[in-house]
């Protein structure tokens, strides 16, 4: 790209990954400047996403490294980027974290869940603007169109089924076993929906979503895919337990297994947003036959955050009351530890936008290599995770 450039841009750009590196916040605020005034195509100043050749690391990525918190500051204000990622797929908030600077990690975590809350924000503007001329968004679309609202961090993904809801539901899904006799669930592009590595956190949301609830509790299910967390649910006895699956191949596998003769099991075949989001319901017999729910949980596939934050808002409607509990699958930028922190206070806040609190246990999954043997892309790698419960909080 600076092929265009005159040299001195290039040089002065160097000279901000210096200053930045030094920790020297007053040199790098000096070279973000302008210099020319005079409505030229660079107006001399750095550019503060400007990454370097070598390990792909901008001005944030060397002050974080130095640990300078001031120098952060400076670059941020000057369009420094938060969450950009180096050749290794790491953020400037992964580098301050293992220097245990933490001044700059909160920094940037701050900075992280402040611009993410507004992008996502912006982008359901977006939507509501674009609902008239179509009723059916494209998400993947949209994020590219509102320039990285939602995070993606493995590069080439647009192109697969996992990029949208509505490819996914169009096309094959295998499940099989693997070399160690586990079951997994695998879309056309061998990208892996579910596996039994996901076992510990599923028993886990059963738990947290079931234990000391009444007797006859009624239960949703969003998302079928092994019906694991369905297992872990049916030893809770509830009275009702409600699985919304839209992929006929997923639907099959269910059926295969007798989920739709057990009692008290009602299948609802559709997407979740045909039964909460009808676009025809005018007497309201939809939600009327769907019902309100003591225990929600929601764990869908190629979806992002925004149709995660859309599901976020139909709760108040869905959920039996106060005491009612909510979870999800928190999956989000899930192979960044950095990003994976900003997605948990982004989804807290927005949550709490809609009347609900939440409370986070900590896990720590087991996933070994082998689980990803055969698989396209791994869309887990971090050591922890964190579990949400969420009740609405009417007072
Ligand atoms: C990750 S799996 C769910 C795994 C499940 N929690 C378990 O314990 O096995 C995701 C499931 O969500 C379904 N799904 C995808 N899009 C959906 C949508 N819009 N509404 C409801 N379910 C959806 C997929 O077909 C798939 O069966």
């Amino acid at each position: 790209m600076d092929d265009a450039w005159p040299a001195a841009r290039t040089e002065r750009n160097e000279l901000l990954l210096r200053a930045a590196a030094a920790g020297d916040a007053a040199q790098c605020k000096q070279l973000l400047e302008r210099t020319s005034e005079d409505g030229g195509a660079w107006d001399g100043s750095a550019d503060a996403w400007y990454a370097d050749e070598a390990l792909g690391w901008d001005a944030v990525h060397y002050a974080a490294d130095a640990g300078s918190a001031d120098t952060i500051r400076v670059l941020l204000r000057y369009g420094g980027l938060w969450n950009a990622v180096d050749r290794l797929g790491y953020t400037a908030g992964d580098l301050a974290w293992s220097r245990n600077a933490t001044e700059c990690y909160m920094l940037l975590l701050e900075e992280g869940v402040r611009q993410s809350f507004l992008a996502n924000l912006l982008e359901r503007k977006v939507d509501a603007d674009t609902e008239h001329e179509s009723q059916a968004v494209d998400h993947a679309e949209l994020a590219e169109r509102t320039n990285g609202a939602s995070l993606t961090l493995v590069p080439g993904t647009q192109n697969e089924a996992s990029a949208s809801n509505r490819a996914f539901l169009a096309t094959p899904l295998t499940f099989e076993k693997d070399e160690r006799g586990q079951w997994r669930c695998l879309d056309k592009d061998r990208n892996m929906v579910m596996a039994e590595w996901e076992n510990e956190i599923m028993l886990a949301s059963a738990h947290a979503l079931c234990e000391g609830q009444d007797e006859g509790f009624a239960v949703l299910n969003v998302g079928f895919g092994l019906g694991i967390i369905d297992e872990a649910i049916q030893k809770y006895r509830p009275g009702r337990h409600v699985i919304i699956e839209p992929h006929p191949d997923a639907l099959r596998f269910l059926r295969d297994q007798g989920w739709d003769k057990r009692p008290g099991v009602e299948i609802f075949e559709g997407t979740w947003e045909d039964f909460l989001q009808p676009q025809d319901d005018p007497d309201g017999e939809i939600a009327m036959k769907l019902g309100v729910f003591d225990a929600i949980y929601f764990d869908t596939y190629s979806q992002d955050y925004s149709d995660l934050r859309a599901f976020f808002e139909c709760l108040p409607n869905v959920l039996s009351g106060p005491e009612a509990r909510f979870s999800f699958f928190h999956g989000l930028a899930a192979t960044n530890r950095f990003l994976y922190e900003v997605y948990t206070r982004v989804s807290e806040l927005d949550l709490r936008e809609i009347g609900l609190v939440t409370e986070w246990q900590t896990l720590y999954p087991r996933v070994e290599a082998e689980d990803w043997n055969g698989v396209k892309r791994q869309y887990w790698s971090l050591a922890q995770y964190y579990l949400p419960v969420a009740h609405l909080q009417l007072w």
